[in-house]
């Protein structure tokens, strides 16, 4: 942060101010007041950031495992050490309370710690000798220069799905986070830089679409890695594909939860709260439907509603449940869905527009709101409403609740709440998602297994982190080599130093 309170660009290992002229207004979402601008990069200052990490390529493509792993872990420990800073940061910009803020970044933290390990997958496989003289072999090496675009709701963890695994497997990184809550991504390019990351390995700029289609079209940007809604995630796919790209783009959700007539409704109940409620809905993960058989959808309703009661919204540095949304306009949008769903004929049965705050009446609020009877052609029940509005939808058994979720566009995570271990496994072989809870409501993969979904909640084959992680940040190359006799001036078999 420089003295006029505007966040700067972080390129070549330091703070800069670029080039553009516009920049974007920065809130406090509990108060609802502007806390400080952000810069908004121009074509130029994207332009200015893959020369400094295509420059960085040069060396740090090329440097040892033991180099690269010497920095991921030392960033791990500062990270370890200095996370609560990070959460303060995540609550100021985004809202979320600091018990969420906190369990992003240890998530994030899972990922850091597998990367970790990475950089000794990057030393390929020997094949096979194929005659006395004659070996066949892999090199498994950095793609090069990464582009890396994330979204408001994650604005630590999202970026650590990618950049830890890129860095760890020789690649440099451009991130461009979102403009809402941009400043963790400058706090942890500073910690990358601390725990002795070569200047231009990892460059933030920020902005809105003009820096991402500089990235997007730039010559020296080898793969994009793109998380957000579903309608950029889908214009990023198709044009960083058409420029010759690699694209993983994950997109949006609408998640629903199948609740049979032998669950435990207690548990439903609660995992109902959590997945609706947690970090405001503001979820890719969180439960927006509950399907539920019309035989306990009374009961059910009854358990969810007496537990939102006691659920608290407030200021997330505070003791509180849930925190405000992320803008004013964002609110707004989310809060017309309960007019919708009285205009569409559903039941209101707790309006979160009654919400009331003590002390902070300018933040962007809207309480945990539940809504009865919403008809599948309600725009409550096809839009991805990203927001505390949890909607039920009655079904008559497992057939109509497993149509009703694979006919939507969507496919990220899904879950079923059942004692019958019959439907239980049906429902994981024949649900169209990327990631199935059973008895779970959000089923988060560990850092090891890929996350991502399926159809419109992912663009191109491949996942975030895990295998799939490694695969995108790396390429193979098989090598047929012929020893020749060094006495002939051929090939120098000493040991390799370290560089
Ligand atoms: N699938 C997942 O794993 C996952 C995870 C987190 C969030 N999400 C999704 O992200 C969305 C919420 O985040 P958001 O509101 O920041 O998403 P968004 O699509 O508005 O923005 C995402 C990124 O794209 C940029 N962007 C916005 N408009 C653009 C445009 N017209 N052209 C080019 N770039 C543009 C933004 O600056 C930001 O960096 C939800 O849909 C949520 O489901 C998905």
């Amino acid at each position: 942060m420089n003295d006029q309170n505007i966040l700067d660009h972080w390129i070549n290992g330091g703070p800069s101010a670029g080039t553009g002229t516009r920049t974007g207004d920065v809130y406090d979402p509990a108060k609802g007041i502007v806390q400080k601008q952000v810069r908004f990069a121009s074509a130029g200052d994207v332009d200015t950031a893959v020369a400094a990490a295509a420059k960085a390529f040069g060396d740090w493509g090329q440097s040892s495992i033991a180099r690269r792993q010497q920095v991921m872990f030392a960033f791990r420990e500062l990270l370890n050490s200095r996370k609560g800073e990070l959460a303060q940061i995540l609550t100021a910009e985004h809202g979320k309370v600091l018990s969420d803020a906190a369990g992003e970044i240890a998530r994030g933290l899972e990922v850091v710690e597998f990367a970790c390990s990475l950089p000794h997958l990057t030393k390929g496989a020997f094949s096979e000798q194929v005659s006395t003289d004659v070996d066949v072999y892999t090199l498994k090496q950095p793609v090069g220069v990464v582009g890396i675009i994330s979204p408001f709701n994650f604005p630590a963890m999202v970026p650590m799905w990618f950049f830890p695994i890129a860095i760890a497997t020789g690649n440099t990184v451009v991130l461009k986070p979102s403009e809402k809550d941009p400043s963790a991504a400058n706090w942890m390019a500073e910690l990358m830089a601390e725990a002795g990351l070569p200047a231009g390995v990892f460059n933030v700029v920020h902005g809105d679409k003009e820096a991402v289609d500089a990235l997007l079209v730039h010559p020296d940007v080898a793969s994009i890695s793109f998380v957000g809604s579903t309608p950029i995630a889908k214009y990023v796919y198709e044009t960083g594909t058409a420029h010759g790209k690699r694209v993983q783009a994950l997109g949006g959700a609408k998640n629903h939860m199948l609740v049979l007539p032998d669950a435990d409704l207690d548990l439903v109940a609660d995992a109902a709260v959590n997945a609706g409620f947690g970090s405001a809905g503001e979820r890719c993960m969180a439960i927006s439907v509950v399907l539920a058989v019309d035989t306990i959808a009374d009961p059910l309703i009854e358990k969810i509603t007496e537990r939102m009661a006691t659920l608290k919204t407030g200021d997330g540095r505070r003791s509180c449940d849930m925190g405000p949304l992320i803008t004013r306009e964002h609110r707004d949008k989310v809060a017309s869905y309960v007019d919708q769903a009285s205009t569409d004929g559903a039941t209101v049965v707790v309006d979160g527009r009654d919400v009331e705050v003590d002390g902070e009446p300018d933040g962007f609020w809207l309480g945990p709101t539940l809504i009865d009877q919403v008809p599948t052609t309600s725009k409550v029940y096809t839009d991805e409403i990203f927001g505390p509005v949890l909607s039920v939808v009655r079904v008559s058994g497992y057939p109509e609740g497993l149509e009703l979720i694979n006919s939507g566009p969507y496919g990220n995570g899904t879950a079923i709440f059942t004692n019958d271990g019959g439907a239980a496994r049906r429902f994981q072989r024949e649900v169209e998602a990327g990631m199935v809870g059973v008895n779970v409501p959000i089923p988060v993969p560990v850092a090891y297994h890929s996350f991502g979904g399926w159809k419109g909640s992912l663009f191109g084959d491949a996942k975030a982190y895990g295998p799939h992680g490694v695969e995108f940040f790396t390429r193979e190359k098989a090598v047929t080599a012929r020893w020749l006799d060094p006495s002939h001036g051929g090939l120098n078999l000493g040991f390799p130093q370290h560089s």
